[in-house]
């Protein structure tokens, strides 16, 4: 399998050549050349599978240049029971990703069991493990530099804590993160962890990522690589749970089920629009925005604006704070018929701090081929949302997967099971909890009194350069 840029100006590359850098040295990102499509003799035999099992049988469809045994060993060693631990009370930890049904045909698939309580851990853990594995073959090291708006920081840096040759440099927004967040990441002392507050919201963070990396001599010489759904294997190994819930909502593989997700760098909707064009019978997509909407506005009118920091809204779903959705333009890519001219010709525009509109076009009258619908969610329909899932199910669900749940209500349909993508654990956004409950969220036990730890993080401004001299200097 090779993988080939968005923009089309980059030779096309394998798996493990393109699993350490970020974006396409042309400034776009990897997609494979073809999506590889499941008989239906395949997903007859991959029902029933373990996590782990069903892991192997769809990574090792992407990832072709490493010897199926390793990637088996590779696999097992990251999807485990111990790893994946803190499931609710009374679900089967060994499932990974349990599924929760709350009414017949309403469903919330639990993606959020490990050591950071977030879904970020079912891609982060499994890079990790890939990166010691090439890292070590290659005799290399990394400098990971990041973005995060909550989970995707803390994920790096537990699953690449301790590991050989590699350190992290995480940049987050500071102030915005929930005091948990900022707890799961800032009290880690680890020597290779690096922490960057920057003064500004997500989007700063990303773009001085994204610059970084556009740095093809900076890049090279301080060996600069990228954990965020940038990096093509975070999509990849999130396409694995969309048929784990499918498998797990279903009885047969006739059937059909629709999946909520709550959104904001569109890394995990991206992967369930690939599982689908994998042949996973997948009704509906359901993207869900907070009230930063730039994704539901584009579903809804064909106008894509990301807004700028001064228009992006601080939410309690604070990791959806997003205003300029990174894997949008894999989607992008996909909708305009895998023309490269076209995504460069719309990204010129959006680069440049401005917008598209596809109405009209051929693109934009192809969008129902890919059975998305969309809506969002404001502070008080979380609450409104968090209350009844507690009141009616008694489970309690994070602010991010209540946007989910809320706009997955907007968009069922009789005989298709709704699948919403439990994305965190109440615990990460307390506040919030006491604010709709009045209660306090459950904790798991191992990380009871982290707020309280000493906490190491270094604020800066949303400065390119300054964030390059700090680099230099840790290295
Ligand atoms: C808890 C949570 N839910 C949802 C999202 C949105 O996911 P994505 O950015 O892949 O669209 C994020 C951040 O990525 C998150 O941390
Ligand atoms: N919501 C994310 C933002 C980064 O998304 P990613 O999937 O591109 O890493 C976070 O919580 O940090």
């Amino acid at each position: 399998m090779r993988y080939i840029s968005t923009r089309g100006q980059a030779p096309a590359e394998s798996f493990c050549d393109i699993l350490l850098g970020g974006l396409a040295p042309d400034g776009g990102l990897y997609l494979p050349e073809t999506y590889p499509r499941i008989t239906t003799e395949e997903l007859a035999r991959w029902r029933g599978l373990s996590y782990a099992g069903l892991a192997f049988e769809v990574l090792s469809r992407f990832i072709t240049d490493i010897p199926a045994a390793d990637l088996k060993a590779l696999v097992d060693k990251t999807y485990t029971a111990a790893t994946y631990c803190h499931a609710r009370p009374g679900r089967a930890a060994a499932d990974i990703t349990p599924l929760t049904t709350l009414e017949p045909g309403l469903h919330l698939l639990e993606l959020s069991n490990g050591p950071t309580l977030a879904f970020k851990d079912m891609a982060m853990q499994l890079l990790g493990n890939l990166f010691e594995y090439v890292l070590d073959k290659r005799g290399e090291t990394i400098n990971i530099l990041g973005a995060t708006s909550g989970d995707t920081g803390s994920a790096a840096e537990y699953a690449m804590r301790g590991k050989h040759g590699v350190r992290v440099f995480m940049l987050s927004p500071e102030g915005k993160m929930s005091a948990f967040q900022r707890a799961q990441m800032y009290s880690l002392q680890d020597d290779n962890i690096f922490n960057i507050a920057v003064r500004g919201m997500f989007d700063d963070a990303q773009d001085i990522v994204k610059a970084v990396s556009n740095d093809a001599a900076f890049k090279a010489q301080y060996k600069i690589g990228a954990v965020n759904s940038i990096n093509w294997a975070r999509v990849a190994a999130q396409i694995v749970y969309y048929f784990k819930g499918y498998f797990e909502a279903t009885k047969s593989n006739d059937e059909q089920v629709a999946f909520s997700v709550p959104s904001g760098n569109f890394g995990n909707i991206c992967a369930g629009h690939i599982a689908r064009q994998m042949g996973l019978p997948i009704a509906c997509l359901v993207l869900a925005t907070n009230e930063n909407d730039v994704l539901d506005e584009f579903f809804r009118s064909g106008v894509y604006r990301p807004r700028k920091t001064a228009e992006t809204h601080v939410t309690s779903s604070p990791s959806m704070d997003i205003s300029k959705a990174s894997n949008f333009e894999r989607f992008v890519f996909d909708l305009v018929g895998r023309d490269p001219a076209v995504v460069r010709e719309l990204w010129q525009q959006v680069d440049g701090g401005g917008a598209f509109d596809l109405t009209g076009t051929s693109h934009w009258a192809r969008l129902p081929d890919f059975h998305f619908a969309s809506g969002r969610s404001t502070h008080t329909d979380r609450l409104a949302t968090i209350r009844v899932v507690w009141e009616k199910y008694g489970v309690m669900i994070d602010t991010h997967t209540a946007d989910g749940v809320k706009v997955a209500l907007e968009h069922r349909e009789a005989g298709v099971p709704m699948v919403v993508l439990e994305t965190a654990q109440a615990v990460k956004f307390a506040e919030t909890i006491r604010e709709a409950l009045g209660r306090e969220p459950l904790c798991p036990a191992d990380l009871e009194g982290l707020e309280k730890l000493p906490q190491r993080v270094q604020v800066m401004d949303a400065d390119v350069a300054a964030v390059k001299d700090f680099v230099v200097h840790h290295c």
